[in-house]
């Protein structure tokens, strides 16, 4: 059986960048930018009043002048400022010729409509003026191609006039839940049924990482009905299946992927939950799908979206594909390990007394226990082996 490790290994090999395309820059948010931008303009495209005042000359010691024109944001200057003069601006209006610093409104008094008073002591030279291009200029890079586009980026693209972008898109994640013995949550259950709880979970992991769910309901197991939801699922660019893989008489999934033109890449890893986790790709006309079959116990579908579905995820979107880093923490209760396969044991992470990270085991019995992985913020890394870990002792984590 492949170490979690050597499956990683292979995954990565397969988890390449999606086509890059344009995209509405309302689209764009969390998506990885296929092309350096650069500007069409300067920034700010004129000298631009920082304040609501007056245009003056500093060099000009009139106390008093006269009011030749008022500019508005988004209103042109036709006068020039000449000694004795000035000209009333705006917050975001364009600097007139002959001025070289704005005085704030609230420093002035207005002796008539048309004359005001400065203060005794004016601002210095370029007081209240951004002047053109000072952020940058046109024909300047603006964004590296490979940045992550937050929110503060986007207004960056907007400036510069960037309605659409080419980026590498988020990936689209088809999720199948499968098994005669689910229901949806909105149902009451009949003897030997329960939710499926994993098709709500993926959904919303899928959301936080920034890839874009497409939900395929729950299909029975049922070789028609199976084969239907997974042609669909396969035109996406991940396809998540969960349940059905291990070596039960209805496990039919890996049989029926094989048909589709899947090619498996290998079933079963040496970790705990999520032993009989399934990996195979599908390239068809051009198109490549990712099939991850998680097995069905939703602490084993968690675990192994968070080892090998979500760096697959980043990579798909242009980044490298990479783990969360490993944390070392101390353990501040005991643990015991049995078993020849590593475990993902929850655990609660906090701050020790020397702001160190804690580690507490917690309770939990095994892959069904998803209540206990509620009150977990990360999984402790126990290698395989029998022992037992004294308070204490350092332990690899990571967050959840
Ligand atoms: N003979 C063997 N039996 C089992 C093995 C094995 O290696 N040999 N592996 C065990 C391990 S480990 C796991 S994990 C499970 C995984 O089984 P499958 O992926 O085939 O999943 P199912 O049998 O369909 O379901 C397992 C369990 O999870 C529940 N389930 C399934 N889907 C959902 C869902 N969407 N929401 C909530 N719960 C779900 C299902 O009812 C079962 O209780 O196999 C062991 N057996
Ligand atoms: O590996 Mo299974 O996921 O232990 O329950």
């Amino acid at each position: 059986m492949l170490t979690v490790f050597e499956a990683l290994e292979l995954v990565a090999q397969s988890a390449l960048p999606l086509a890059a395309r344009s995209v509405p820059l309302g689209e764009a948010l969390g998506t990885r930018l296929a092309e350096a931008i650069v500007s069409d303009i300067d920034s700010p495209p004129f000298d631009k009043s920082m304040l609501d005042g007056y245009a003056i000359d500093v060099q000009d010691s009139s106390p008093n002048r006269q009011i030749v024109e008022e500019v508005i944001a988004g209103g042109v200057p036709h006068h020039s400022v000449k000694p004795g003069t000035t000209i009333r601006v705006m917050t975001g209006a364009p600097m007139p010729e002959g001025a070289n610093a704005v005085v704030k409104h609230e420093d002035t008094s207005l002796m008539s409509d048309t004359t005001v008073k400065l203060p005794d002591t004016l601002p210095h030279e370029g007081y209240g003026i951004f002047l053109r291009g000072s952020s940058f200029h046109a024909g300047e890079e603006v964004l590296p191609a490979g940045k992550r586009l937050r929110s503060i980026d986007l207004a960056l693209l907007a400036e510069v006039g960037c309605g659409k972008v080419e980026v590498v898109p988020h990936p689209r994640v088809a999720v199948l839940a499968t098994g005669n013995e689910l229901v949806e949550c909105g149902e009451s259950l009949a003897p030997g049924q329960i939710r499926n709880s994993n098709s709500p979970m993926l959904v919303a992991a899928l959301r936080e990482v920034g890839a874009t769910p497409v939900e395929l309901g729950i299909a029975r197991d049922d070789p028609g009905e199976l084969k239907s939801a997974i042609e669909t699922g396969l035109e996406a660019d991940v396809l998540l299946i969960t349940g059905g893989v291990s070596a039960g008489v209805m496990d039919l999934v890996p049989g029926i992927l094989t048909e589709l033109g899947v090619t498996k890449v290998f079933h079963k890893v040496r970790m705990k939950p999520g032993k009989p986790l399934w990996y195979g790709v599908r390239e068809l006309a051009g198109h490549r799908t990712l099939v991850f079959g998680l097995p069905g116990n939703p602490v084993s579908t968690l675990v192994s979206f968070v080892l090998f579905v979500k760096p697959s995820l980043t990579a798909l979107g242009g980044a490298a594909f990479e783990q969360s880093p490993a944390l070392r923490g101390t353990l501040t209760t005991s643990a015991i390990h049995r078993g020849g396969r590593p475990t993902y044991h929850p655990c609660q992470l906090g701050q020790a007394m020397d702001a160190s990270l804690s580690v507490r085991p917690l309770p939990w019995r095994g892959s069904a226990d998803l209540a206990a992985l509620t009150r977990a913020n990360g999984l402790i890394v126990l290698p395989a082996g029998d022992y037992e870990l004294t308070v204490g002792t350092a332990v690899e984590v990571m967050r959840l």
